[in-house]
């Protein structure tokens, strides 16, 4: 099998001065991903480094550059799964920690769980020995200058929901294993303790090696009404290409509960799609040594050999 990776920076919209970090963002996480692929590396590998990539890099509402909730904290979600087997982990609400990612992969691998919130998720962090990184480190100005803009009584917060930028990948490896991973700050300006989409099974992702994976980002609560996720694997199930089952899946999202949002999909013979129902959103996808990203960016296609 022919190793495929796919990630996506968040659906919504791409304010002209982001466009070229966010660019570079994807690209970097894309080739991270696929150069373990490259080298016989695992699809849960390959999308775990994506992620972690993207988390380490302020243009993207995940780590590091995470949007704040209504105190002007960080609190985060993210899961992993594995396609051979289901095994699943994630954590929400997580605040001082720099990869919530590797996080989820821990509860994955070392618990019998399949989900870690807030303090308990804290303890276990400790626990693995992970480092703390104190949250202030993980604000950037523009989340602060977003959150504090929230604040005023007047203000449209739905404006300044459209930013957003979630990351996501999905991996298929050479022995046919399928992967997905999703890391968020979640939305600015949410209640304390509120727990999104992300971190919910079937919701912000699924994987399973007799369909394919999914990454999703958009409207968190929305995208848990129709469990997003796994209807698109349903609708892949059912026969539809990528591409078909996740328009399917975003157009009912769109007309049954009013929610926009963004998807990355890879099946279990390597056919990917990415596709959105906000105005933007930003992916790449390496397949046979060659990269392909957003058409907002550029209508090119690259072609280089990325190792
Ligand atoms: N940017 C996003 O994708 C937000 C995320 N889905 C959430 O609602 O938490």
């Amino acid at each position: 099998m022919k190793p495929v990776i796919v990630v996506h920076g968040g659906a919504g919209r791409i304010f002209k001065e982001r466009e070229e970090g966010s660019r570079t963002g994807v690209v970097r996480a894309a080739l991270r991903g696929y150069g373990i692929l490259k080298q016989g590396g695992s699809a849960l590998d390959a999308v775990e480094e994506a992620v972690r990539s993207m988390e380490d890099d302020p243009h993207f509402n995940a780590g590091c550059g995470s949007v704040l909730n209504e105190k002007g904290e960080v609190e985060m979600d993210a899961i992993i799964m594995d396609g051979k087997n289901l095994d699943s982990g994630a954590v929400s609400a997580v605040k001082c920690i720099a990869n919530p990612i590797k996080l989820a992969r821990l509860v994955m691998e070392k618990t019998k769980h399949m989900l870690l919130t807030d303090r308990g998720a804290h303890l276990f962090a400790q626990a693995m020995g992970i480092p703390e990184t104190p949250g202030e480190k993980l604000i950037t100005e523009r989340s602060r200058e977003r959150w504090r803009n929230n604040l005023e009584p007047d203000s449209n917060p739905q404006e300044f929901q459209k930013d957003l930028g979630t990351v996501g990948a999905v991996a298929i490896d050479s022995e046919g294993n399928v992967a997905c991973a999703t890391s968020t700050g979640g939305l600015s300006n949410k209640l304390t303790g509120r727990v999104g989409d992300t971190a919910c099974i079937g919701s912000g992702g699924y994987a399973d090696n007799h369909s394919g994976a999914t990454s999703t980002t958009g409207h968190g609560e929305s995208i848990m009404k129709v469990v997003l996720a796994r209807l698109i694997l349903y609708h892949m199930e059912q026969g539809m290409s990528p591409e078909m089952a996740a328009d399917t899946a975003l157009d009912y999202m769109k007309t049954r509960v009013g929610g926009l949002g963004g998807v990355i999909v890879v099946d279990n013979s390597g056919e990917w799609a990415a596709r959105f129902s906000t105005k933007q959103m930003s992916w790449a996808t390496v397949k046979d040594d060659q990269i392909e990203i957003c058409k907002y960016i550029t209508s090119k296609k690259f072609c280089f050999n990325p190792l």
